[in-house]
């Protein structure tokens, strides 16, 4: 059987199966592999960003104008993704804290999105993470985030 949401049907003028997807309303001939379940899929995840010297703008709620190099930046989000594997601290809390990104005031929460909304870096990097999974160092325009996602 399918993986869910998709369903196999049965066509009466082909006489074959094929695939309907209910949540897109999609159907397709080709039995649905887990990357086809994923192209509609809503993820939802929290993330703490370090911004830099070339992030695209340079300033955020922390500080007006941000002059930390690219290494420097990715250094800062190694330790802090250190502290959180130790079991030491948790993401919303460094986020909350620390993150050049407005989402900061609710603990990095970026709420559910689907493909096509963020930066392709970010999505990639959140639809290749299981529930629950911390990204390693992720790069984009805005500056280097660590990702967790979590739904
Ligand atoms: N929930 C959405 N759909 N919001 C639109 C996202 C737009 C998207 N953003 C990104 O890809 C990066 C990765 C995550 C945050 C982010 C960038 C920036 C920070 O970087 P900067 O733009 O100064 O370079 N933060 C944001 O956008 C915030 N509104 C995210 C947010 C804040 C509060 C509550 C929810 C979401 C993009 N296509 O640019």
């Amino acid at each position: 059987t399918p993986p869910a949401p998709w369903e196999e049907r049965f066509s009466q003028t082909k006489k074959r199966a094929y695939y309907y997807n209910p949540e897109t309303n999609q159907s397709q001939w080709e039995f649905p592999t887990e990357s086809t379940g994923a192209v509609n899929e809503t993820v939802r995840a929290s993330h703490l960003l370090v911004k830099h010297r070339e992030s695209r703008r340079p300033s955020s709620w922390r500080q007006e104008r941000i002059t930390i190099s690219k290494d420097e930046a990715l250094q800062q989000i190694l330790a802090f993704r250190q502290q959180i594997v130790s079991g030491e601290t948790d993401l919303p809390t460094l986020a909350q804290q620390y993150s050049d990104c407005s989402s900061a005031r609710v603990g990095g929460d970026l709420g559910p999105f689907k493909r096509g909304q963020m930066q392709k870096s970010f999505e990639d990097a959140t639809f290749a993470l299981q529930v629950g999974e911390l990204s390693q160092p992720v790069f984009s325009d805005s500056g280097v985030h660590l990702i967790l996602r979590t739904a």
